[in-house]
């Protein structure tokens, strides 16, 4: 692939006169194009007009009809407008097909040429041009004058290479801003071949697209690669949605950027389909804040929710990251155990204030909010701390305010009933929960049975069951026993107080009690987990892994039957008026994507980006989003960072079920120079031995850069002594500080885009301090963070600091070395034992 790379993009160079010339003739089609989208767009206003007059008839059939024309032009006009700017970027010129069929977009649909096509002194006429855009166009003979990407006719724009190159004789970019051409790039895919256009020798313009794009400067947000999609990616993005989808590929490979291209595919192939929503699971609001862009420049917003991991449960959002050994506990197949437990358990109360049941579903979504999508991180939940201060009674648990475990349960009910007294005490009270807690529905939905069971227990004592042998008699008087009983305020109280119906987060308050925890996880989880568990439940705000136990546990405690929510209709149903028509006035498509989102709970299709990352309950609880659906799952297992691989891919097959498997692999890194690529296969090796590395697609000839940051000197000769040894350790902080405020600036000089700075994941608040003042083109990282992101540059903070953050810190290095598109910058600490070459240990050969 590499060598396809080069062999497309040497070329001859042409001279000025050729280029502009060629531009010309781009131009001269762009203008077409844009007369055309005129003439459409008056036609689709022409049509809301219209349409909107008819409605003055007044009849309900003509009502109706203008009611349908005018949103299906309303939507027409809106798409016309947001595509309007910079939507033609290719072309392809090809030989005559096999056969003379033409598809519905006017163009042939052979893939093959025509024998003969090619004469034996490897002359050829080109037979068809086709332009490819974001959406298609045609002309008012309906002759193809824009062909949608998506559409079988582009296939051949992206899929033809000089080895399999089909009909495509050139394939051509097209780079324009508004309706001016700026350049072409051109790829030749039959080199050897003579081809005339209209009697002119085909021209070859630039040294490929591809490079094009790759050299260009990053900035905060991704691009669309809709131009420059590469064969194998391009395969990814066109396979048919049945079952599953496995890409697996190395760093910078384009998962990220192939799994936003085949959304916007499966929409265009079949949007009645997809009506039912697609889901794209993104591990960190960082990545959803950086790809949030790229399908609406693909025309594509409406069925696409793009949704953190950590904000997937309606009304929760996560803002705290969890230490890596609370994460292991609360991510790994141990915890279900123990919500399930917990879940039984809550109902026995606390002891402490009365809470507030059922009444904070969503209320209290989050607390601490995420400062521009960075999460807090959880270290303080494993500095030393002693079990003391557990009582969690009536403490707010996870999310704050409102979230309160349940109450202590009264120990006695006592009714009156056929004019006695009937009491049930503790030890009869205890029986009788057991029992109902006994059946294996969901504790909220087993209220009803432990209702019955009381009156059981009531009935019996009232001794009143032996006074009439007539069943019908004493069915009878059974059933007004029942209704006298169930209507009695003591009795609805105490049912209310006794079972009352759980909230997900009252049982994770629950879990915040150390001693209660300690008891529902009693040889699940060691004392130390429940220890950190129990305290990291006890902070403001959730962390990632709290929001999968959330979910978890709504499904565990169930939703009693309450009065249905009215359906979403069809928006068509819905229209009154023609204000109502226009949905770009009334709630633009992202708005409406969004609040539709915020209502779905399934989807047709779901994504999942960097699915390495995920733990087994985070499985669970996009697999419950997911149960109809078909699936495209994109990752790396060498860049995982969760501690168990085997452990999620196990919860990874549960939750894709029996579908069938397609599998590809990406092997082409896009992102990083050789030089780059070279340093982090080191890293490769020691992670995951015997795993390839992709082969990188360029090379800038500068090589990565190392630093010493010289603060207290190396480890052999430091002063003893404890007032020394805090000496050294300021030293080597604003070493360290000094070092990566330099480096920073010097890369922010090199490069024009963004410069990343990557440093475990305990120094974020630090680095972000050292960066102050140097511009918004710099950020600071904690290692996780870094995930799926990419910048011009990255400065990678004391490897060995992030090597040893959690048992996957080698996989978690691996990731902040890939994330620079032109150079990087490691600076060492007296930790990393640098070479005099400020070469780290972890990084030498
Ligand atoms: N065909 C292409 N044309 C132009 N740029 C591309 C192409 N494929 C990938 N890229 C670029 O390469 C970079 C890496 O892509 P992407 O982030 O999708 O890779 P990834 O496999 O998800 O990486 P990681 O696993 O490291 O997160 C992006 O800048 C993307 O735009």
């Amino acid at each position: 692939m590499a060598a396809q790379v080069q062999q497309e993009t040497a070329l001859d160079p042409v001279g000025d006169s050729v280029r502009d010339r060629e531009i010309g003739v781009e131009q001269e089609h762009l203008d077409r194009v844009y007369q055309r989208l005129e003439e459409k767009i008056h036609e689709a206003e022409f049509l809301m007009n219209d349409a909107a007059q008819r409605g003055q008839v007044g009849t309900p059939g003509a009502l109706a009809e203008r009611d349908a024309q005018v949103f299906r032009a309303g939507i027409h006009l809106n798409r016309l407008n947001n595509e309007f700017e910079d939507f033609l970027f290719g072309r392809i010129d090809l030989l005559p097909g096999k056969d003379g069929k033409k598809g519905p977009d006017g163009a042939y649909t052979a893939v093959e040429p025509a024998e003969g096509a090619v004469r034996a002194d490897n002359t050829a006429d080109i037979a068809e041009t086709l332009h490819i855009g974001r959406i298609g166009v045609l002309d008012a003979e309906y002759a193809p004058l824009v062909i949608d990407w998506r559409a079988p006719a582009a296939a051949p724009f992206y899929r033809s290479t000089p080895v399999d190159p089909g009909r495509v004789v050139r394939r051509r970019v097209i780079r324009s801003k508004g309706r001016k051409v700026l350049g072409v790039e051109d790829d030749l895919m039959r080199p050897e071949l003579k081809a005339t256009l209209d009697g002119t020798e085909l021209a070859v313009i630039g040294d490929g697209a591809l490079m094009a794009a790759l050299g260009q400067a990053r900035s905060h947000t991704m691009r669309d690669i809709v131009a420059s999609i590469q064969a194998e990616q391009d395969q990814v993005i066109r396979a048919p949605a049945a079952s599953v989808t496995y890409v697996e590929g190395g760093p910078g490979t384009g998962k990220t950027a192939v799994a936003l291209h085949r959304a916007a595919y499966l929409l265009y192939q079949d949007r009645r389909r997809y009506a039912g929503g697609i889901l794209i699971v993104s591990p960190t609001p960082l990545l959803v804040a950086y790809t949030e862009g790229v399908l609406p420049s693909l025309g594509e917003e409406g069925q696409v929710a793009i949704r953190a991991v950590g904000s997937l449960v309606d009304g929760a959002e996560a803002t705290q990251y969890d230490a890596p050994a609370v994460a292991r506990a609360k991510g790994s197949y141990r915890m279900l155990k123990v919500l399930r437990k917990a879940a039984r358990g809550a109902l026995e109360g606390t002891g402490g204030p009365a809470g507030r049941p059922g009444a904070d579903r969503a209320g209290s979504a989050a607390s601490g909010q995420a400062v521009s999508g960075q999460l807090a991180f959880g270290e303080e939940v494993d500095a030393g701390v002693d079990g003391a201060g557990v009582d969690g009674a009536g403490e707010d648990g996870p999310g704050g305010a409102g979230t309160r475990a349940p109450a202590a349960p009264p120990t006695r009910l006592r009714v009156v009933a056929f004019g006695r007294r009937l009491e049930l005490e503790a030890p009869e009270l205890d029986r009788i929960r057991n029992n109902a807690l006994s059946g294996t529905a969901p504790v909220n939905l087993l209220r009803p049975r432990a209702r019955k069971l009381l009156l059981d227990a009531l009935w019996s004592r009232s001794g009143a069951g032996s006074r009439h042998t007539d069943p019908e008699l004493a069915a009878e008087l059974r059933s007004s026993f029942d209704e006298d009983v169930s209507s009695e305020d003591a009795f609805i109280a105490f049912l209310d107080a006794w079972w009352p119906e759980l909230t997900p987060r009252a049982v994770l308050a629950a879990m915040s009690d150390e001693r209660r925890l300690g008891r529902w996880a009693r040889r699940i989880l060691t004392p130390g987990e429940v220890r950190r568990v129990a305290r990291s439940l006890k902070r403001d705000g959730l962390s990632v892994h709290d929001v999968a136990m959330l979910d978890e546990l709504e499904a565990i405690v169930g939703t009693p039957a309450r009065p249905r929510r009215k359906r979403d209709l069809d928006p068509l149903d819905q229209l009154t008026g023609l204000e109502e028509l226009m949905p770009q006035r009334e709630e633009t498509q992202r708005e409406r994507a969004e609040r539709l989102a915020q209502e779905r709970t399934e989807y047709a299709h779901v994504i999942v980006d960097e699915a390495q990352d995920l733990t087994p309950m985070q499985w669970r609880m996009i697999g419950r989003r997911g149960r109809h659906a078909t699936w495209t799952v994109v990752g790396d297992p060498a860049q995982s960072s969760w501690s168990d691989p085997d452990e999620a891919a196990e919860a990874r097959d549960e939750a894709l079920g029996s579908r069938p498997r397609r599998r590809f692999t990406l092997t082409v890194n896009y992102r990083n120079p050789a030089e780059i690529a070279e340093l982090a296969a080191k890293v490769l090796a020691l992670a995951m031995p015997g795993s390839e590395s992709p082969s990188a697609v360029r090379s800038t000839g500068v090589r990565p850069r190392f630093v010493t940051a010289a603060g207290g000197g190396q480890a052999g000769d430091r002063a003893t002594g404890q007032g020394a040894a805090a000496r050294d350790r300021d030293r080597d902080r604003d070493a360290l500080a000094r070092t990566v405020r330099e480096e920073a600036a010097r890369l922010l000089d090199q490069v024009d885009g963004t410069v990343g700075v990557v440093v475990a994941m305990n120094r974020r608040a630090e680095a972000a301090r050292w960066l102050a003042g140097l511009g918004d083109r710099v950020v600071a990282l904690g290692s996780l963070e870094a995930k799926g992101l990419e910048y011009d540059a990255t400065v990678v903070v004391s490897p060995a600091e992030i090597a040893d953050e959690s048992p996957a810190g080698l996989r978690v290095l691996y990731v902040a070395l890939t994330r620079a598109t032109q150079q990087l910058t490691i600076v060492s600490a007296a930790r990393d034992e640098p070479d005099a070459d400020g070469v780290p240990d972890l990084l030498r050969d």
